[in-house]
């Protein structure tokens, strides 16, 4: 059996008096890119926060065989990073600086920028495209921007995991089509992702795996191509799916048959 960099065994959550997360395990093996879908409220982005150790959760979670529980924050800064849904990117930094602060983990308390820091950090900005904007406040870039430049500083953080929650939302189609090009590169040089998207065609394009979530349990599991030879689609969004193919592409796009005139 191969032993996932990331383990998630029985995982419940929950809050408000009310199980948000049910009893949901599954791993995703080093380098792997598995994406959660779901309809609205089905607990996507409460089980990356438990996964990632935001939230107190029932069960287990792992990376690479140690309990995420008995992590400190900067240990787990060490292993992930993170593109939140609506993240940090109103704040008042320039996008080289708050990439800079996302090397904290491996800095000792105090400590300034080192030289092998700014290298990482000049590394990252490159890799996310967005050395042109390095200077620039955050809070003067567009939605595309914004998160390429977020992406930057979760690169320069120097994980081997990254958890995306909704990387692509509020952008237009060319900034979401360059978004998931740079996380499919991302993920290609060997870094583990685990994504929620709305998107079922991001979800279907870029992931080798998909877990699917309705209210609060895991409905469906597997792999990316498996999921289109079925009517699970179809089950876990309760509406019909089509799928059609596209000359030159790897897997056919998916919409729900509403949509098709
Ligand atoms: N602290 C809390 N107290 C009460 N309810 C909560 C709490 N946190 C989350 N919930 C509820 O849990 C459910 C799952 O929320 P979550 O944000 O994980 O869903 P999601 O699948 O990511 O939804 P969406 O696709 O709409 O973003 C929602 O009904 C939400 O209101």
């Amino acid at each position: 059996m191969v032993i996932g960099i990331l383990e998630v065994r029985d995982l419940s959550y929950s809050a408000g008096g009310k199980e948000i997360l049910s009893h949901v395990s599954f791993s995703v093996k080093r380098g792997g890119f598995l994406t959660v879908i779901g309809p609205n409220g089905a607990g996507k982005s409460t089980l990356l926060k438990c996964a990632g150790g935001l939230l107190p959760y029932n069960g287990e979670v792992r990376i690479d065989g140690r309990s995420v529980r008995d992590m400190n924050e900067r240990e787990r800064a060490k292993r992930v990073a993170w593109l939140h849904q609506n993240g940090a990117g109103r704040m008042p930094f320039t996008v080289r600086r708050f990439a800079a602060m996302s090397r904290y983990p491996w800095r000792p308390v105090l400590a300034g920028e080192s030289e092998a820091d700014r290298k990482i950090v000049a590394g990252a900005l490159a890799r996310a495209g967005v050395e042109e904007l390095a200077e620039r406040s955050l809070l003067t870039l567009s939605g595309g921007e914004r998160q390429r430049a977020l992406l930057a500083a979760a690169l320069a953080q120097g994980t081997d995991i990254l958890f995306l929650d909704e990387p692509t939302s509020f952008l237009d189609y060319r900034q979401q089509v360059e978004m998931m090009a740079l996380i499919e590169r991302i993920n290609a040089e060997g870094m583990m992702v685990l994504m929620v998207t709305h998107d079922i065609n991001h979800a279907l394009h870029a992931s080798g795996e998909i877990l699917a979530i309705k209210e609060g349990k895991a409905v469906w599991h597997g792999e990316t191509d498996e999921l289109l030879s079925t009517s699970a689609l179809s089950e876990i969004f309760e509406t019909e799916f089509k799928f059609f193919s596209v000359g030159g592409q790897r897997r056919p796009y998916a919409a729900p048959a509403g949509f098709v005139s």
